[in-house]
């Protein structure tokens, strides 16, 4: 029995096979999910994706098991407008912003899922929040849940009130880090070091605390206090880093609000 069972009998659509489509596209077939029960349907398909006996831009199975929205927010409309009415199908959607109910509008009495995940789900590290509609039974909920376990954790979410917010934190999350990784890199250059031994010394401290703080069962606190000899190196360094005026939190604060505000503003309808 693999989580993939179902939906290699039915088959899975997948619409927009992009970053984000691409990425969950990559875990699942890694874990269990036949390309042969895969159709993806996407206008400008990359080459990565040809020769593996996926069904690409193929005419849609009968009764697919799910269908996965991961195109812009901004041509989702057009997107739903090629597709045509499903029987029995879980819909799932990863788009920043846009509402259930717009879903709702598309495909009427549908279970519906909406999922926030992010990129890191490429090598099964991904963190997904979910939640679905009065049509979405716990069966569908659980479907939903599996597919994404399979490219990493999963929370389910108590409000959709709260998507824009997890969009904000762990949808965008990753180009933060991301950011992070660079902006220590090019510090390092300017304190005289080589660049490509300063990245690597950045995205090795990245990696190797971010993984500390999963596998350790201190709070990330106690790890960050963990490194910090009073009187030493650290503790001049979160000087800086830690102000409350100018430093990281008023301005991870402000960044998170940012992404958070955008995703209300796509949900409205924003170009
Ligand atoms: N990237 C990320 O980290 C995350 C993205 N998301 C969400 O995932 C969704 C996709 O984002 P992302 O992958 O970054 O975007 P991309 O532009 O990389 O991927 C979207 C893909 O959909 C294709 N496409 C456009 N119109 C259609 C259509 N009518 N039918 C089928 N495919 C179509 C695009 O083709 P073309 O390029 O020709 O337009 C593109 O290949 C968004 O809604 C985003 O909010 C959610 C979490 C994280
Ligand atoms: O930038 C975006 O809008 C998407 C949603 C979360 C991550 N990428």
């Amino acid at each position: 029995m693999s989580e993939f069972d179902d939906i290699n009998a039915r088959g899975l659509v997948l619409v927009g096979c992009g970053r984000m489509g691409g990425a969950m596209l990559k875990g699942w077939l890694a874990r269990g999910l036949e390309p042969g029960a895969t159709t993806v349907i996407d206008p400008r398909i990359g080459e990565e994706w040809k020769g593996k006996g996926l069904r690409l831009n193929a005419p849609l199975p009968a009764n697919p098991a799910v269908l996965v929205l991961a195109v812009k927010p901004q041509m989702m409309a057009d997107a739903l407008g090629e597709l045509r009415e499903l029987a029995d199908t879980l819909v799932v959607s990863v788009a920043a912003g846009t509402t259930i109910a717009s879903f709702e509008a598309a495909f009427p009495g549908a279970p519906i899922v909406r999922v926030m995940p992010n990129t890191p789900a490429a090598i099964g590290q991904g963190i997904s929040a979910l939640i679905g509609n009065e049509a979405a039974s716990a069966a569908h909920l659980d479907l939903a849940e599996s597919l994404m376990a399979a490219v990493g954790r999963v929370v389910r979410l108590d409000s959709e009130s709260q998507m824009d917010a997890v969009t904000g934190l762990s949808g965008s999350g990753p180009a933060y880090v991301f950011h992070l990784i660079e902006a220590m890199a090019k510090a390092g250059e300017s304190q005289g070091l080589p660049a490509a031994l300063s990245l690597e010394l950045a995205r090795m401290t990245v990696a190797g605390a971010g993984a500390l703080a999963i596998h350790a069962d201190e709070d990330p606190a106690v790890l960050r206090e963990n490194v910090t000899s009073p009187g030493g190196t650290t503790a001049a360094g979160l000087a800086v880093l830690m102000d409350a005026e100018t430093g990281l939190p008023p301005l991870m604060a402000r960044t998170v609000a940012a992404a958070t505000r955008r995703g209300r503003e796509l949900g409205k309808g924003g170009a």
